[in-house]
């Protein structure tokens, strides 16, 4: 049986569940559940902490985990990431009260607070800036205020906890983050429980970034047509009864459908349509 780590709380953890869910496994119905068993798909889920997550699975009693790229290279454990989730997207960085720091070299002798030790200090001693880092569970932003430091490293998404808090980042960005799934460094990639849990998340992830588009057109327009909607391998073209027309279909990336339908109307195809795609294996 394939044992995954899944988040229990934070940003990751609902989007994570809803992942898996859409993959087609059990996820448990209660929060406080620590770990389920889905007999059906051969997996046990264990909900942990995020930032243990990289622990367990590089100490080889979990095959797998889910968390943040953050998190991983934070922790230093021994485990690799195999595939990035696009959820939970965030930027590390610096951030100051405006007019304090414009770059890394500014932080000489100062303190930076943060919940994320091992990536800053990390950052620092490769840049070969000495200073000193506090450690903070969260809500970093405060340090400043209260005097604790003079910077803070944390993890950015709309910046509101910065504008609210008065400050500013600096500097260029730390790392880009998102959620990831990892194993333990080195182990065989090649399982097949592994390839299919794999695969199973990609078609989620392809699900959610493609639509599917179906369009009649001329035959006479059909290799412009063609060119703007590629599809995967290439477009199921069938006849019409009506001669000299036919019917295309393609995935398109979900994000550019309307302008290509536009492109596609520009050169004469009509009856475009586009349809969810709720599952796929590529
Ligand atoms: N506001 C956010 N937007 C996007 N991703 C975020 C945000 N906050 C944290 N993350 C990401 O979530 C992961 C952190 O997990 P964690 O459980 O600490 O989340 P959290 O939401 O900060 O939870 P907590 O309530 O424990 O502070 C990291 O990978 C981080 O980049
Ligand atoms: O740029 P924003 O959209 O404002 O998001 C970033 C904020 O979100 C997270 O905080 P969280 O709510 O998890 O609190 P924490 O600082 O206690 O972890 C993170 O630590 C930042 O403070
Ligand atoms: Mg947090």
């Amino acid at each position: 049986m394939l044992r995954i780590a899944v988040p229990n709380k934070g940003s990751l953890s609902g989007p994570a569940a809803e992942m898996l869910h859409e993959a087609g496994y059990q996820q448990r119905r209660e929060s406080k559940e620590l770990r389920i068993v889905d007999p059906e798909n051969e997996v046990e889920f264990f909900y942990l902490r995020p930032r243990d997550i990289a622990i367990y699975v590089a100490s080889g009693r979990l095959d797998l985990g889910i968390t943040g790229r953050d998190l991983l290279i934070d922790s230093g454990a021994d485990a690799e990431e195999i595939l990035p989730l696009g959820f939970a997207r965030s930027t590390f960085r610096f951030a100051a009260k405006p007019g304090t720091a414009n770059g890394i070299e500014d932080l000489k002798g100062r303190t930076v607070a943060t919940s994320y030790e091992g990536i800053v200090a990390g950052h620092l001693a490769d840049s070969g800036v000495d200073a000193s880092v506090v450690h903070l569970d969260g809500a970093v932003e405060t340090a400043i205020q209260l005097g604790v430091a003079e910077v803070i490293a944390d993890v950015v998404e709309t910046g509101t906890s910065l504008r609210n808090a008065g400050l500013e980042v600096f500097g260029e960005p730390i790392m880009k983050s998102e959620a990831i799934v990892i194993r333990r460094t080195g182990t065989d990639g090649e399982e097949p429980k592994v390839q299919q849990f794999l695969r199973r998340l990609q078609g989620v992830l392809v699900a959610r970034t493609y639509v599917m588009m179906d369009y009649d057109c001329r035959v006479e327009q059909l290799e412009k047509a063609v060119a703007l909607t590629p599809g995967l391998e290439s477009p199921t073209v069938s006849p019409l009864h009506n001669e000299g027309w036919v019917a295309v279909r393609a995935m398109v990336p979900a994000k550019e459908a309307q302008r290509i339908m536009d492109d596609l109307y520009a050169i004469g195809a009509r009856a475009i349509l586009t349809t969810a795609i709720h599952a796929c294996r590529l």
